[in-house]
């Protein structure tokens, strides 16, 4: 079984303003509500590309309700624990168009030592040999910054793929457990190691340290300029993003490009087992991704995915 665990799900309230004014009253172009969160964004992508799935985490409140029942009308299918107070975030977000484009996501409800013990404990119990791990995103600002550690103490990392995208102090604290993929985006990787990353040696030489500290396979996405993926077997491969002239597209929402990355990455490497496939899944999902209002389905994938 693959398992998603996302701790902070959100729903994502997208906008578009033109020449937005800071300070000033702003009125509303376009407007969505999506559910959203990095673990949730995996499930709905993976679930599109026919790739069972169970999404785990906390939800709270009359948004987490939302959140649910938007991901089981979906298909998705979710187990997740609800919170006795608080709500799950609403995340803002101005849309490309809305320059400068800005994110403001919240911090998410309260839990508990005791739930977070009982969560770890209910992992211990569900994940076994063959299964795959994506643990996705923030935590909530209440939760033990270790929280990812404890859940990978738990499990035969051996026999689990684990997959891991959240930001830099949360991910580099899960390497020496040696997950099988970490997927960074370039400002991510640059936070880690103090600066910003443009040159192509240094990028490939960072995700190669992240080696070292314990991660099997780096996937380094970088927006518009593509990805770079460096395997446990010292293989580096890199790719532009597939492009929007090329493909008659229009950028439409960068959210979640990322998340469907690591959704398109996981299919296409179940697949056959094979990280090319993986990588140019993942490719795929990402720019389709931002081709397309919300996340990429499966038709839009594909579209893209035969065209680059
Ligand atoms: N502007 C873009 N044009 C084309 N593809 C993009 C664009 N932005 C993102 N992508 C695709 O989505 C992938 C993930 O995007 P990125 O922004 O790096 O991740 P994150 O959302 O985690 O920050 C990229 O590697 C690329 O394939
Ligand atoms: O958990 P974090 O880091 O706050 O990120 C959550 C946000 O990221 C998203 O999962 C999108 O992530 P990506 O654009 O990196 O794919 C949103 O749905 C959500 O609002």
């Amino acid at each position: 079984m693959i398992y998603t665990v996302t701790f902070n799900p959100s729903l994502d309230y997208s906008i578009r303003i033109n020449d937005f004014a800071f300070g000033g009253l702003n009125r509303i172009g376009e407007e969505a509500i999506r559910v959203g969160g990095k673990g949730v964004n995996v499930s709905i992508v993976l679930n599109s590309l026919g790739v069972d799935n169970t999404a785990l985490g906390f939800i709270a409140g009359f948004t987490g309700k939302h959140i649910e029942s938007e991901m089981q009308r979906l298909g998705c299918t979710t187990q997740f624990t609800e919170l006795p107070e608080g709500f799950s975030r609403i995340n803002v977000k101005l849309d490309k168009a809305s320059e400068p484009q800005t994110e403001m996501n919240g911090q998410g409800p309260s839990v508990s030592g005791e739930e977070c013990k009982q969560f770890i404990g209910r992992m211990e119990r569900k994940i076994k040999a063959g299964d795959c791990l994506i643990l996705s995103g923030s935590i909530p600002r209440s939760m033990p910054r270790d929280m990812y550690e404890k859940i990978l103490e738990v499990i035969d990392m051996e026999k689990v793929l684990v997959i891991v995208d959240t930001n830099s102090d949360l991910l580099r604290r899960t390497l020496p457990y040696h997950p099988f993929l970490i997927k960074p985006n370039l400002i991510e990787l640059g936070e880690i190691f103090g600066r910003s990353l443009t040159d192509y040696d240094d990028i490939v030489g960072c995700a190669m340290h992240l080696q070292e500290e314990g991660a099997r396979n780096v996937l380094v996405s970088m927006g518009a300029d593509g990805a770079i993926l460096v395997t446990e077997n010292g293989q580096v491969f890199s790719s532009p993003a597939p492009k929007a002239d090329d493909l008659s597209q229009e950028l439409v929402d960068v959210n979640g490009a990322g998340d469907a990355m690591v959704a398109g990455f996981l299919a296409g490497y179940l697949e056959r087992h094979s990280m090319v496939d993986g990588f140019a899944k993942g490719l795929a999902a990402g720019s389709a991704t931002v081709y397309t209002s919300g996340l990429a389905d499966k038709q839009q994938i594909n579209l893209v995915a035969q065209r680059k």
